[in-house]
């Protein structure tokens, strides 16, 4: 069984899991479009609590023509969709119920690179829509921690699989991708998002 809920809480907050998503043949697909399209990525720089930092890994954007996403200070044009990375999108949602015009790809290249506690800004987001991560590369553990009760979980997110959260999970939930000294292969993330057009 593949498939399990992460979270499902009386106020809302959902996560579910899929281990196994992507077939064997779309992960390695996917994973050699995201190599060659490797020297798009950079680092942000990010705004945290008044001072710019460079982030602790590489990110790059695609999406629908003329899209804005601004997070945390950032505001990245978006990269044209790459056949792979629309084929995931398009499989994504029908698995989810509504479309998606926009990817956020990090780039994590050992395990030294990282994200630290945030909470997704949803309110560029279609409201309802969910967030969909797509792991591919190096196993990582991603954990997720509730605002007020210090509720933890981790799942480690393998190759090919998808997360997705969704309902009240960024009103409630803080989640991160910890450093994991002794991992030396790459591990890239693409989250899927519905991004207000306007
Ligand atoms: O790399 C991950 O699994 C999480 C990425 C993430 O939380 C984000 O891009 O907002
Ligand atoms: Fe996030």
């Amino acid at each position: 069984m593949s498939h399990s809920k992460i979270i499902a809480d009386a106020d809302g907050a959902i996560v579910d899991y899929d281990a196994e998503f992507l077939s064997a043949g779309e992960r390695s697909a996917l994973l050699a479009e995201l190599e060659q399209v490797q020297d798009r990525f950079d680092r942000d720089r990010v705004l945290m609590y008044g001072k710019t930092i460079d982030s602790p890994r590489l990110v790059c954007a695609f999406g629908d023509d003329g899209l804005h996403y601004r997070y945390a200070g950032v505001d990245r044009t978006t990269h044209p969709w790459t056949p792979h990375l629309r084929a995931a999108r398009d499989r994504i949602a029908a698995a989810c119920g509504h479309p998606f015009n926009y990817a956020l790809v990090n780039l994590y290249r050992t395990g030294d690179d990282y994200i630290g506690w945030h909470a997704d800004k949803v309110s560029d987001l279609v409201p309802g829509s969910a967030i969909a991560s797509l792991s591919l590369g190096a196993v990582r553990p991603f954990q997720l921690r509730h605002k007020s009760t210090d509720a933890t979980h981790e799942v480690l997110l393998a190759s090919g699989s998808l997360l997705v959260m969704r309902g009240t999970c960024q009103q409630f939930y803080k989640h991160a991708l910890p450093r994991r000294r002794g991992v030396t292969e790459p591990r890239f993330n693409v989250t899927f998002r519905h991004v207000r057009a306007g």
